[in-house]
């Protein structure tokens, strides 16, 4: 099937989404757009946030968020419940940040990043694929964390599935 790619930015990562849509569909994947529409100012929180809520609802298999830095928006995106945003500059990053990270959102910089190496670092991120193994456990860590489950976690480490137990780690 078909994987959908969520895309959204600030005015900053506007023109930089521009030039990654076409460049993702002719990869064979399906776009969508959560905006910003144009460069008139605004903020990055709301278009992390709509990314973000677009893999937490199932609307897209993963996501690409666009700001100035890549900074802004994969904090805003990480609020969302189940994100793991990626701000990403390298392609080492960008592969890991699925292999071992299950990151589902790539977040760039506009003006760190050129296109060419944006794209590089898009096609790295879609190519990998998540390793699962003992990555799985931290993964489910922060998923616990993430729904702020102290339980969940808690029994997590109980069970041995974690390496250490969450005093160790304090
Ligand atoms: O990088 C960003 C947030 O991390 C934003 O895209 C902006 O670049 C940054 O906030 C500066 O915004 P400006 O209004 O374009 O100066």
């Amino acid at each position: 099937m078909t994987k959908i790619i969520a895309f959204g930015s600030d005015h900053a990562g506007f023109e930089l989404k521009e030039i990654l849509k076409p460049y993702v569909a002719s990869l064979g994947y399906e776009i969508k757009d959560y905006g910003t529409l144009n460069t008139d100012s605004t903020d990055y929180p709301i278009y992390g946030k709509r990314v973000g809520e677009a893999i937490r609802d199932h609307e897209a298999d993963l996501g690409i968020a666009i700001c100035g830095t890549g900074i802004g928006i994969s904090l805003a995106a990480n609020k969302v419940e189940g994100v793991r945003a990626a701000p990403v500059s390298d392609a080492f990053s960008a592969e890991y940040a699925r292999r071992h990270n299950d990151a589902n959102i790539l977040a760039l910089g506009s003006r760190v990043v050129g296109p060419g190496l944006a794209e590089v670092l898009v096609k790295t991120f879609l190519d990998a694929e998540f390793e699962g193994g003992r990555h799985q456990r931290r993964v489910d860590e922060i998923k616990a964390e993430d729904a702020r489950n102290d339980a969940e976690f808690e029994a997590l480490v109980k069970s041995g599935k974690s390496a250490k137990s969450a005093k160790s780690r304090a």
